[in-house]
């Protein structure tokens, strides 16, 4: 048994992690972590500029080493970045430390979110429209294999803190 509890949300950029990820935190009364925030004051730069000055290899790599270096606390909520769960061994790991959400979202619904938030997603920043559905189907088709893993699978639209903590509830 792990001594702590760290509940690990993952999914596709704009399925709500960091939105709902603060308020599931508040909720439990846990401290709340967003690796990608965790990432950007380790680099002193924003995502979109390290991926601008570094590329997305040198990303891949730091990313691996906030997820598991961060001085996670007793109890916490951890959103981490959409890509995280599908690269090196991110999904034992995060298994074997806490427990881990799927917050589940079709392209269609994670595209509308997104067209207007991209700036800070360089993955996306040049896609729009019919363009940017595809493409977000093409990479759900890639990453669900990992995504899939999860303990638990929560549809994403209209999620609640409530919901997320009644279906982890139900999971123990
Ligand atoms: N439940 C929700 N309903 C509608 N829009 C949402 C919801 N959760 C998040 N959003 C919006 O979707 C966008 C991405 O949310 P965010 O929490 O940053 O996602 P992620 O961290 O998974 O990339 C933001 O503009 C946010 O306001
Ligand atoms: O899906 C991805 O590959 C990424 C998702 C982003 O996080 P969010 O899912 O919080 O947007 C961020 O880590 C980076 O831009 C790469
Ligand atoms: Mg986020």
């Amino acid at each position: 048994m792990n001594d702590k509890d760290l509940i690990f949300l993952i999914g596709y950029m704009g399925c709500g992690k960091t939105t709902l990820g603060k308020k599931l935190a508040a909720r439990l009364g846990y401290a709340f972590i967003d690796l990608d925030h965790e990432l950007e004051a380790k680099a002193g730069k924003t995502i979109a500029q390290y991926f601008a000055d570094h590329g997305e290899d040198d990303f891949r790599q730091l990313e691996s080493l906030v997820l598991k270096e961060t001085a996670y606390p007793e109890t916490a909520v951890v959103s981490t970045g959409g890509g995280l769960p599908c690269f090196f061994d991110h999904m034992d790991w995060m298994k074997q430390h806490g427990r881990v959400i799927y917050i589940k979202l079709n392209a269609g619904v994670l595209a509308s979110r997104l067209e207007n938030n991209k700036d800070d997603r360089p993955i996306l920043r040049h896609k729009q429209g019919a363009e940017l559905i595809a493409f977000i189907e093409e990479k759900l088709t890639e990453r669900e294999p990992f995504y899939t893993r999860a303990h638990v699978i929560a549809e994403g639209v209209s999620l609640t803190a409530e919901r997320v903590e009644g279906l982890l509830n139900a999971d123990k």
